[in-house]
């Protein structure tokens, strides 16, 4: 019989099909005690457990081919290594359970790892991965990690890690379910760049049964489990009304009476492209380059490999604008080059900016390769630095870019409050403000994004959110300077008029959101928008300024 859970909506559109579970991080296992006389069942379990996961990756190698077969080929020898055999033969035989006993032997083998070296520690992470599968296997609880599948099916999840979502194969995820994330986390973000429908924040997703079918309805947050035949009707239906109001509306960004509001893209490399042209994005507004180097975070990128990714992004927008912004290291988004393995919360420690300036080489590096890239094209750069506090911080970046030799516009993130009561003064520093809507709303209302309990408080809709956001934009204004928002904030059709009618130059959002953004916009007047953001603004939640601002939308 058809059930209805009620999540939040965070990527339009509906998708229909199966489940399949992303592996959750292993649990360590208890650290009961065994029988003597059943030691050798267990050394047996714990052989065969390394053996089928060696096989396994060996196998998924010869899939795989290239680089990726020799990392996998190199966990499959980590495995196999005789020395941890022997460890873990030993730790059963003086009472652990073999699950308990791979743990630990990993856990003396990482810790010879971790200190052997550079290179070595840069290792640690796929021993993990190998001791996560011989685990898992033993528990008989799913593989960590993206699901195995030939069929196309509805990921879900607790919740997403950029990390994670690097091994997913996006032409078999047909949308998004997570117990855990608000409307900015990085679920949230990447179900946006794939264009599939995503609901997050859905309490008890975990518990859905692998292979059950749910129908998802990203705009409504709504998941029904075991869809009847109406409701499949009824989905399909509501999707082709979307579809047809969308493809109505075409050019760039701007209001019924011609304010312009240039409409960009946020992306995470050159994979993205595609999709962003194909919507009609007028140029880039967040190049997130953190993205490109996830999948090899414990090394600094070269400059070559950077050259070539900003210059195939450049390339693709002669005469339009790209916002590249500076590496954004740390809390939601670590890489082991820049981000300390040890602060208490992250997410207020040494992050974005802040890491860069700890570590000026790689800065420094990441300028010249953009100075480089840029050479020659006829596209206007932009760079931004994520975090920036105060004029200090602004100050470090603006010099930092003059001494690269970048012949680009300098900018400033804003997305700690201290940056948007005093926009003005960083302003004297930079040349324009980009508003990131999640993590000023986590700043703001001190709610981590990653979690879903507290999702209500990262809400773009807060209108304590929307005065910052308008302190910001009117101090653009008095400066003559532009003021665009890259936050999620910018990919909600209803908010991006009430942001305009604030004051905001440009929206930023991912490729799925351009449409129904630019058919909101060419639906009002730039006076609609100003009435519709003083209504929000006058209210006193986020639902009281959405429904006013709808009010004030719909009703001239
Ligand atoms: C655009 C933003 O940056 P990110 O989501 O990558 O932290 C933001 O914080 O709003
Ligand atoms: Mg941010």
């Amino acid at each position: 019989m058809e059930t209805t859970l009620q999540g939040v909506g965070v990527s339009h559109g509906v998708a229909i099909g199966e489940v399949r579970r992303m592996g959750t991080a292993v649990l360590e296992p208890p650290a009961k005690s065994v029988p003597a006389q059943e030691a050798p069942r267990e050394q047996e379990r714990a052989r065969q457990a390394v053996e089928a996961v060696a096989a396994d990756l060996l196998a998924r190698g010869n899939l795989a081919g290239g680089e990726a077969q020799a990392v996998l080929e190199a966990q499959a020898l980590m495995a196999r290594d005789p020395e941890l055999a022997a460890d873990v033969n030993r730790r059963i035989n003086v009472g652990s359970s073999a699950e308990r006993a791979v743990y630990d032997a990993f856990a003396s083998y990482r810790e010879l790892l971790a200190g052997a070296g550079e290179y070595m520690a840069g290792r640690v992470a796929d021993l993990d991965d190998v001791r996560n599968r011989i685990v898992a296997r033993l528990l008989g609880v799913p593989m960590p990690g993206v699901p195995d599948s030939d069929e196309p099916y509805v990921l879900l999840a607790r919740d997403l890690a950029p990390a994670d979502t690097a091994l997913l194969d996006p032409s078999l995820v047909l949308g998004f379910v997570t117990e855990e994330g608000g409307p900015t986390s990085h679920s949230a973000i990447l179900a946006r760049a794939l264009g599939v429908p995503a609901v997050v924040a859905l309490a008890g997703a975990v518990e859905l049964a692998e292979g059950t079918v749910v129908a998802v309805d990203g705009s409504t947050g709504e998941v029904f489990v075991a869809p009847s035949a109406e409701r499949r009707a009824e989905l399909a239906r509501r999707a082709e009304e979307r579809r047809v109001a969308l493809a109505a509306a075409t050019g760039p960004g701007a209001t019924s009476d011609g304010h312009k509001v240039p409409l960009l893209a946020n992306i995470g490399g050159p994979g993205d492209l595609p999709a962003v042209l194909e919507a009609g994005a007028e140029g880039v507004g967040l190049f997130r380059t953190e993205f490109l180097f996830l999948d090899d975070a414990a090394a600094a990128p070269s400059k070559d490999k950077q050259i070539a990714a900003y210059r195939e992004v450049l390339e693709a927008f002669p005469g339009g604008r790209v916002v590249v912004r500076v590496l954004d290291a740390g809390a939601d988004k670590p890489l082991g080059f820049l981000t300390p393995a040890d602060e208490p919360n992250p997410a207020l420690g040494v992050r974005g900016l802040r890491s860069l300036l700890d570590h000026p080489e790689v800065l420094r590096t990441q300028l010249e390769a953009l100075a480089e890239a840029a050479r020659g094209l006829p596209v206007y750069l932009a760079v931004m630095a994520p975090m920036v506090a105060d004029r200090q911080d602004a100050a470090a970046f603006a010099e930092a870019c003059r001494e690269a030799g970048l012949r680009a516009k300098f900018g400033a993130m804003v997305e700690i409050p201290s940056a948007a009561l005093r926009a003005r003064s960083i302003l004297q520093e930079v040349e324009f403000l980009s508003l990131g809507t999640n993590d000023l709303a986590q700043y703001t209302f001190a709610a981590d994004r990653q979690v879903g309990s507290v999702a209500r408080l990262q809400d773009p809709w807060q209108p304590a959110l929307l005065d910052l956001i308008a302190l910001a934009a009117e101090a653009a204004r008095a400066e003559g300077k532009s003021c665009g928002v890259c936050g999620e904030a910018a990919s909600d059709p209803l908010l991006a008029c009430v942001l305009t009618g604030l004051g905001v130059t440009s929206l930023s959002m991912g490729a799925a959101a351009l449409a129904y953004v630019r058919a909101a916009l060419a639906g009002h007047t730039l006076a609609q928008c100003e009435r519709a953001a003083a209504a929000a603004r006058a209210a006193d939640s986020a639902a009281d300024a959405r429904r006013a601002a709808r009010t004030v939308l719909s009703g001239e």
